[in-house]
C-alpha cells in the first residue's frame, strides 16, 4: 500500500529532466548563454561575461525552466495520462559542446541521450557563417540525433552589426531542417533578448517531440510520458 502512494506521489510531484545539448562553433557563445540561463533560471547568478574565457573541455549546466501546470491532452495509445491538476517542473539541462577530437567519444553519448538541440551562431561575424552553416549539417545528419527538436539562435543581437534571425536563415539556407521541428531565435547572451521565447518553445515542443517518447520507450520507462527523477 505504502509503495502505491509512494508511486502515486512520485507520479505527480516527480520532475521531468531534459537533456539540451547547446551546439555551436568556437566564439558563438555557449558559456555566456549557459551563463544566462542560470541568471534566468536558477538561484545562482551566472558569471558576468567579462570572466567567460573560452571553454576547456564541456561545461553542464542544470536548471529549472518552466513550472507549469500539466496539460498533457488526450493519451496515445500506450500513454498514461497525468492527473488534470498534477504539476511537474520541467527541468533543462545543458550541455556544452566543444568539438575536440579527444573529446568526441564524450559527447557523443551525450548526443544519444539528448531530447533537444540549441545551436548557437555569432550572428555579428558573417565571415564564420560558412564554419557555422557546415557544423550545423554536419549535426544534423547525425544519426545519433534525428529527430531532436532544434533551436537555432542568432546571438550577439546587442551589436548593432547582428544580423536578425531571418537574415541568418536565409543565409544558412538549410536543406535538412524539413522533418525536424526548428525555429529561428533572435537573442542575445549579455543582455537576455530572446533568451526566454527560445527556450520555452523548446520546453514545450521537447513535451510533445517523437523523440522525447522514443527515449522514454528506450528506458523502459512505463507511465508517464517523461523519465522521472525525483526531488
Ligand atoms: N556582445 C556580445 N558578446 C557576446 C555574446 N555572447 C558571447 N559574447 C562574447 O563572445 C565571446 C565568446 O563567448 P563564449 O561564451 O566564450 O563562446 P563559446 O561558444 O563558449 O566559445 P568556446 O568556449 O571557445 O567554444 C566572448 O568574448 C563573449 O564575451 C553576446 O550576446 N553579445
Ligand atoms: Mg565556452
Amino acid at each position: 500500500m505504502f509503495s502505491l502512494f509512494y508511486g502515486l506521489w512520485k507520479y505527480i510531484f516527480s520532475k521531468t529532466e531534459f537533456h539540451v545539448l547547446i551546439l555551436g562553433i568556437d566564439k558563438s557563445g555557449k558559456t555566456a548563454l549557459l551563463e544566462k540561463l542560470k541568471t534566468l533560471y536558477s538561484n545562482l547568478e551566472g558569471l558576468p561575461p567579462d570572466r567567460i574565457v573560452p571553454t576547456v573541455g564541456f561545461n553542464i549546466g542544470r536548471v529549472e525552466v518552466l513550472n507549469t501546470t500539466c496539460v498533457l491532452g488526450p493519451g496515445r495509445p500506450g500513454m498514461i495520462q497525468y492527473p488534470k491538476q498534477a504539476q511537474y517542473v520541467t527541468k533543462l539541462s545543458s550541455f556544452l559542446y566543444l568539438p575536440q577530437p579527444g573529446l568526441r567519444s564524450i559527447w557523443e553519448k551525450y548526443y544519444e541521450e539528448a531530447h533537444a538541440l540549441v545551436f548557437i551562431i555569432d550572428a555579428a561575424c558573417p565571415s564564420r557563417f560558412e564554419d557555422s552553416k557546415s557544423a550545423l549539417e554536419k549535426v544534423l545528419i547525425h544519426e545519433d540525433l534525428q529527430g531532436a527538436p532544434l533551436l537555432i539562435l542568432a546571438n550577439k543581437q546587442d551589436l548593432s552589426e547582428a544580423v536578425t534571425a531571418e537574415e541568418l536563415a536565409r543565409y544558412l539556407n538549410l536543406k535538412k531542417l524539413d522533418e525536424r521541428v526548428y525555429m529561428f531565435e533572435a537573442v542575445s547572451a549579455f543582455n537576455g533578448t530572446g533568451i526566454k521565447e527560445g527556450v520555452e518553445w523548446l520546453v514545450e515542443v521537447m513535451e510533445r517531440s517523437k523523440r522525447t517518447e522514443m527515449l522514454r520507450n528506450r528506458a523502459g520507462v512505463d507511465g508517464p510520458t517523461y523519465s522521472f527523477i525525483s526531488g
